[in-house]
């Protein structure tokens, strides 16, 4: 692979953004990308590919460039460099192991680069590019599972997408892309998978809202909901939506849907999303107070919590999760989920069913909130049944669900 330089300092720059300014890694590529129109498709995709991979393999590349820490771009130079070595090993690809004499790769040596990769692979949390205490914490909670679950998490996600039926169906969609360039998914059967990747987006079909971007395996939630037209559903931590518009789709717009968050602008891009999605039965209502609930308790036919949560069971598609997440932070956020799975349940009417939802891979995150929620609850209500995804075994992100009817 013929190396351009402009293309390592982009990608050394969005590391640098990413790691030293703590900016989301989604977002500084996205940018960067936008800010450049003369880059072309395959440009685009070195510097996204790059990036995202360097995130992802943080700690390998770290050891395998000897260097504890980065700050400045000569250090990110120094990283991409040791990158670029070990990537053909790594990925397992026809490249050249050999860098270009450029001054910014002066003093790195191949040869102890590639040295200390092998040394690298013998230790689960390095080969494996995860902090200590995540992989301490996941080892506990998961035991033997935690290792192919691990290796799993460390792929590169494929681009999946849902037909919004409220707008078009499968084979339209399948026809848009060619049946030749999609696969189905079992169990799942408004998803499809691209065989290669491409930016979706940007077309036409997106656009007229015939497809939403969405994990396969984020999109069992809804249907777990047990959703039928006409139903009242209040969708409790919306965010963007990805969840409220599935809803909306099997609610064919009929009944209603009332998705609410803490975040004015996750439910302004929800609003702009659902018109292009089609969706005439949406409202939206910011939780900025606790009375805002008051008035909803005992009305909702379904409700959807899809809490927030670490994140652990979606590294796939933000690798940058794995430094940024904080051990404080998971305890706090634990905290947060009982408190909006202990009051917000009271919006179901008698009668009512309810799906507590995490993008975690933690039980502590996920079955546990739930036991103790039935241990305490359980003149109030039924537990009906949970669903876990695997990374490893369905090749979807990780995702909990369960299922609960009130008496
Ligand atoms: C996992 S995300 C939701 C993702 C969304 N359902 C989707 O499918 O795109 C969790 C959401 O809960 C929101 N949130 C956090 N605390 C909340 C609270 N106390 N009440 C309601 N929403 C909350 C966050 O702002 C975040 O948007």
């Amino acid at each position: 692979m013929k190396l351009y330089k402009g293309l390592v300092a982009a990608t050394v720059d969005a590391l640098y953004n990413i790691f030293v300014k703590n900016r989301q890694a989604d977002r500084v590529v996205e940018q960067l990308l936008k800010s450049n129109k003369k880059w072309g498709a395959r440009d685009r995709a070195f510097i996204a590919e790059n990036t995202y991979e360097i995130v992802r393999w943080w700690r390998l590349v770290k050891y395998t460039a000897g260097m504890e820490k980065a700050f400045e771009h000569a250090d990110f130079w120094k990283l991409a460099g040791a990158w670029l070595i070990i990537r053909p090993r790594h990925l397992n690809r026809e490249e050249d192991e050999i860098l270009p004499e450029w001054p910014e790769f002066e003093g790195i040596h191949a040869e102890t680069v590639l040295e200390r990769y092998n040394a690298a692979l013998g230790t689960r949390k390095i080969a494996q590019s995860v902090p200590d205490w995540i992989d301490e914490t996941a080892a506990q909670e998961l035991g033997a599972k935690w290792d192919e679950e691990l290796a799993a998490l460390n792929q590169q996600a494929p681009v999946a997408i849902r037909v919004n039926t409220l707008k078009t169906g499968l084979e339209t969609v399948i026809n848009i892309f060619g049946a030749e360039n999609v696969l189905q998914v079992n169990g799942v059967q408004d998803a499809l998978i691209l065989k290669k990747r491409q930016n979706v987006t940007g077309t036409d079909a997106f656009r007229q809202g015939y497809f939403e971007v969405q994990d396969a395996g984020s999109q069992l939630i809804a249907p777990y909901l047990d959703i039928k037209p006409g139903m009242s559903v209040i969708d409790a931590c919306a965010g963007a939506g990805g969840k409220t518009l599935h809803i909306a789709a099997l609610l064919q717009n009929e009944g209603s849907i009332l998705a609410m968050d803490i975040e004015q602008y996750k439910l302004a891009e929800l609003v702009k999303r659902a018109e292009r999605n089609g969706v005439k039965n949406l409202e939206t209502l910011l939780i900025d107070d606790e009375l805002a609930l008051q008035n909803l308790i005992g009305t909702a036919d379904r409700l959807l919590l899809d809490v927030p949560c670490s994140g652990l069971g979606v590294l796939r598609r933000n690798p940058d999760t794995k430094w940024k997440l904080k051990p404080q932070f998971l305890d706090s956020i634990r905290q947060v989920q009982w408190q909006i799975l202990d009051n917000y349940s009271e919006l179901v009417k008698k009668g009512g069913k309810m799906v507590y939802a995490t993008c975690s891979i933690l039980p502590s995150e996920s079955e546990d909130q739930v036991k103790r929620f039935m241990k305490s609850r359980k003149k109030e209500w039924n537990f009906i049944s949970e669903h876990r995804t695997s990374v490893a075994k369905d090749g979807f992100d990780g995702f909990y669900m369960a299922l609960l009817e009130r008496k």
